[in-house]
């Protein structure tokens, strides 16, 4: 049959990825449009008269020693000693009195910083502050615009008062380091820039048309710096902290931050910040507009040209703003365009996010305007930091991975003193969340901060870069001791109970009822981790006898089990209330991000997974709503896949926090959880890729998903694992071309539908197949 796939012109693609306002922002959270260069995140407003660009580097956090000299990383030496007993208590059904002992010893150690912000020296990550940009004009305003173009990166604002068309770009650079803010108008204006910040003034200077302001955290003093380059064809002076540039066409403001901060335990610092901007400073001297745009151009494209999503047959038009375009899309308006974008949303959110030698992305990625944040704008690791890293791998972004693999290698050492006092195993652990100052401990309140899951789950993405890019020296030097020492803390912490299987006691299922004996997620996860370090022990043919031991613990693990109202059961005891709607669906990470449970593998199970996911329905807050689009894909159900997330893009306004089913999106296309948080986004990016392609059962499972809602469509370069390049071509919701390109030669299975086949790839070179495979 010929093929006639309408695909529109490349044009008019570009065209429709991008994100446009007819007004300026006025709420940071719900409208600012948000920039990156791997370090530095910003958000700008774009304000007429006077424009706000704020920003914060990721490494400006709160907390640790500088705020409180008894910080120990949440240590409570020797807590172990209480396990014994509580793991008896649960076994007579004592939960109250277990829960009690756990919450006066599994619980980390925090101090009240008093008269600080934040109070207690967990910390928080910081907003550095904010630029204000005043802008002459002499007239009514006309034709305004505010945009974020994904193809380029780019931020823009443009408008005219009378004759004269004013304009802004601003894009981050990585490569140079530096944000970059650029205006012209075809008439000489006026402009002003003023660094203002809620953090302690040392230094402020102004020579070779470089300003620096250096300052320090009350909280900590943890030291950072600011510096921007000016370059403008008007006059510039400097007065009292602030910069005027007088009758200029154009001005272009190079922009750079750093801290004292170090990823290295114990201390957290040394970094030569104001070195690293002086570099930085030296290194665009010779490098104008037009060469920071095109290097930051080449630098970005070629990450997010690597994968191309085409929807076609189907209204996509950019024409309506994206507010407007996002509540007529959840009124059921069809638009394919506003689902193509926000996939991409993702991939730009994570190369302006996480780029390598940054700090690894938190809660809000790099975007947080604020001293005391919510949730600390920390590393929560119970779903939330994993989640931002789900598109990394799948949508061909392996490089922005690395920050959070450092993070997870910085972690070991401050893991194996948590895993030492607090659980009494050898190995590393984390529990709910990280600050960046080597807080490992379980949180400061039982239930909702104790976690051991944490490192298992944290790791698995050390096991996934390597699936995905087959690094073996990756593996070798960096991965397999990692997963080796998360192993020896679940060899360790497992305990035999009265039907000799291996359980996890204590245990809690994150954030959902109580103290328990056998919570189901962490079973899975000890089970995930050991098979990963299993595997990675054949690979690296090293370990022989640790590797049959893994292999004997692992299967002893409690299995997972179908409960009496046939759900999947989240506890070893079968007390699952069919009525709970929580957010957190842990018991099926064995579905996904895991691969112990699948339709193929185990029916069964993935049938009461099914129970339990209609049970707990298809709402939630942001990053539940995105979890379940990854559940449904596994599932194999893409239009249940496709609903959640149409449900993810309900227009949300609320900036405030809830806990339950206010999930959705703001007029930025940021996801709400509410309040903001990163990780339905990112989740969201991810289960698109995971409707199209699935690879975590050493198959190539080509449109596992596909939602009945996107009929003809094309999706170029997403990998599979072992390193393979996949290209899709779909029409009438069949398979039509599918094209392969594998780094590394072998013989490879294939799976479309019910057909399943080998096929041999040879290192680079694409094979092309129609839908007989
Ligand atoms: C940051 C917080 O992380 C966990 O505690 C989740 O249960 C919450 O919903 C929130 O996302």
């Amino acid at each position: 049959a010929s093929l006639h796939l309408t695909i529109r012109g490349s044009a008019q693609q570009a065209q429709d990825l991008q994100l446009w306002y007819q007004q300026p922002a006025e709420k940071w959270m719900t409208q600012a449009l948000p920039l990156g260069n791997g370090y530095l995140g910003a958000m700008f407003f774009g304000g007429i008269d006077k424009e706000r660009i704020q920003f914060t580097e990721g490494s400006l956090w709160a907390g640790g020693k500088g705020a409180h000299p008894e910080y120990n990383f949440g240590i409570r030496e020797n807590a172990a000693k209480v396990l014994p007993t509580i793991r008896a208590l649960l076994a007579e059904g004592k939960y109250k009195e277990a829960h009690q002992l756990a919450n006066k010893e599994l619980t980390g150690q925090i101090h009240q910083t008093k008269g600080k912000t934040p109070a207690i020296d967990f910390g928080a990550q910081q907003t550095m502050g904010d630029l204000m940009v005043t802008v002459s004009r002499k007239g009514e305003v006309a034709d305004y615009s505010r945009s974020l173009d994904l193809a380029t990166a780019t931020g823009s604002v443009r408008y005219k008062v009378g004759k004269d068309q004013y304009t802004r770009s601003y894009f981050g650079n990585y490569p140079s380091k530096v944000m970059v803010y650029h205006y012209t108008c075809t008439s000489p204006q006026t402009y002003t820039i003023a660094f203002q910040t809620p953090h302690v003034k040392d230094h402020e200077a102004f020579e070779n048309q470089v300003y620096r302001f250096g300052g320090h955290l009350q909280n900590n003093g943890q030291a950072f710096e600011t510096a921007y380059q000016i370059r403008t064809d008007g006059k510039l002076s400097f007065k009292d902290g602030s910069l005027s540039v007088a009758d200029a066409h154009y001005m272009t403001i190079a922009h750079t931050a750093a801290t004292e901060y170090r990823l290295q335990f114990p201390d957290y610092k040394g970094h030569d910040y104001q070195k690293d901007n002086q570099m930085t400073m030296a290194g665009i001297r010779n490098k104008d507009f037009k060469k920071l745009q095109k290097e930051a151009l080449t630098d970005y494209q070629s990450l997010f040209d690597r994968v191309q999503f085409s929807l076609s047959n189907g209204p996509q038009s950019n024409a309506l703003p994206t507010d407007q375009r996002l509540a007529a899309h959840y009124q059921g308006t069809v638009d394919l365009g506003l689902e193509r974008l926000y996939f991409q949303y993702g991939r730009y959110l994570m190369i302006s996010g996480s780029r390598p030698g940054a700090i690894s992305m938190n809660l809000q990625g790099k975007w947080n305007d604020s001293t005391d944040p919510p949730w600390a704008a920390d590393f929560h690791a119970n779903i939330n930091l994993q989640m931002i890293y789900w598109p990394a791998e799948i949508t061909n972004l392996s490089e922005c991975h690395i920050p959070y693999l450092d993070l997870t290698q910085s972690i070991v050492e401050p893991g194996r003193l948590t895993a030492k006092h607090f659980f009494g195993t050898k190995g590393w652990v984390v529990n709910t969340m990280l600050n960046a100052y080597g807080f490992t401990s379980p949180g400061w309140e039982f239930p909702w901060g104790f976690f051991p899951g944490g490192a298992g789950w944290m790791s698995r993405h050390l096991w996934e870069h390597y699936a995905f890019t087959k690094d073996k020296e990756f593996l070798q030097k960096k991965a397999y001791p990692i997963l080796k020492e998360a192993s020896l803390f679940w060899m360790d912490y497992l305990t035999k109970d009265a039907q000799g299987y291996l359980i996890s006691s204590p245990s809690y299922s994150p954030e959902h009822g109580g103290i328990s004996m056998g919570a189901t997620m962490d079973h899975q996860i000890a089970w995930d981790l050991l098979s990963n370090t299993y595997k990675a022990t054949q690979i690296l043919n090293t370990d022989a006898a640790f590797a049959a031991q893994i292999k004997e613990v692992k299967d002893r693990i409690q299995p997972n089990q179908i409960g009496s109202w046939g759900q999947l059961q989240e506890w070893k005891e079968d007390k699952d209330d069919s009525t709970s709607r929580h957010r957190h669906v842990s018991h099926l990470y064995g579905l996904y991000p895991g691969y112990q449970i699948s339709p193929n593998s185990s029916p069964d199970l993935a049938q009461a997974a099914k129970v339990t996911l209609n049970a707990r329905g298809d709402e939630g807050t942001g990053w539940s709503l995105a979890w379940k689009i990854n559940f449904w894909s596994r599932l194999l159900d893409g239009d249940r896949a496709y609903q959640l997330f149409h449900n993810l893009l309900k227009p949300v306004d609320q900036a405030g926090v809830n806990m339950s089913n206010g999930g959705g999106s703001y007029a930025n296309l940021l996801c709400a959880h509410p309040p903001f948080q990163l990780d339905g986004n990112m989740g969201a990016t991810a289960g698109i890729a995971e409707m199209l392609l699935q690879s975590h059962n050493e198959v190539i499972h080509l449109l596992p998903a596909l939602p009945s809602a996107w009929p003809d469509g094309e999706m170029k370069g997403l990998k599979a694992r072992g390193n393979v390049t996949v290209d899709q071509k779909w029409e009438d919701g069949q398979l039509v071309q599918v094209r392969l390109v594998a780094q590394e030669t072998g013989t490879y299975t294939i799976q479309y539908k019910a057909l399943v086949k080998e096929i041999r790839l040879t290192k680079n070179k694409a094979i092309t197949l129609g839908k007989e495979l």
